[in-house]
């Protein structure tokens, strides 16, 4: 089957960004947000503005080898957050889910959101705003450019007498 695209925008993604903090609200507070870089760290960037964090921690996890999926592998653990008690996990999406199991199983007590979920990931995460199918591949701002797209009439045929 081919693979959709869903383009966010930096506007999207701040509105959902907002929306994911005013639904964290009555979880508050929380001793500080775990990051997962790179992709949650624009999201967390806007959710600590809105819920007034300032203790911000990342984790860095690679799964993805060239195209393929490989094993979870920690480059920079989040050693401010011990165990993740009492702090707010955020990513920018769930996709099969095996980025968040281990970031989970880093940080077993603390609360995981982010702003997009695929049903594989979906059960992994505790809070996210809006579900995408799972062939669809999201395009994040960050991961895409405005490019010139060619009119569907050539300049030649164009206003021909
Ligand atoms: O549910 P999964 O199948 O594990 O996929 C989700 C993860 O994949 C992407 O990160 P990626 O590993 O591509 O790295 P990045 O955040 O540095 O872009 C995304 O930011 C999530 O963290
Ligand atoms: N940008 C992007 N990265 C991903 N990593 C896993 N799934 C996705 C996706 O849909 N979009
Ligand atoms: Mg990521």
């Amino acid at each position: 089957m081919a693979v959709q695209y869903a383009t966010v925008t930096w506007e999207q993604l701040h509105r959902d960004a907002r929306a994911l903090a005013a639904a964290l609200m009555p979880r508050m507070p929380f001793k500080g947000i775990v990051a997962v870089t790179r992709g949650g760290l624009i999201p967390a960037a806007i959710a600590a503005r809105e819920l007034g964090c300032r203790l911000i921690e990342t984790i860095s996890v690679v799964t993805y080898d060239e195209e393929e999926m490989g094993q979870p592998q920690i480059i920079k653990a989040p050693e401010a957050a011990g165990d993740g008690e009492g702090f707010l996990i955020i990513d920018d999406l769930v996709d099969s889910g095996v980025t968040a199991r281990f970031v989970r199983e880093c940080l077993p007590k603390a609360y995981f959101a982010c702003l997009y979920a695929k049903p594989a990931g979906k059960p992994l995460t505790d809070l996210f705003i809006t579900e995408v199918p799972q062939d669809t591949w999201v395009l994040f701002p960050w991961d895409t450019a405005p490019l010139f797209v060619p009119p569907l009439v050539s300049n030649k045929k164009e206003c021909a007498e």
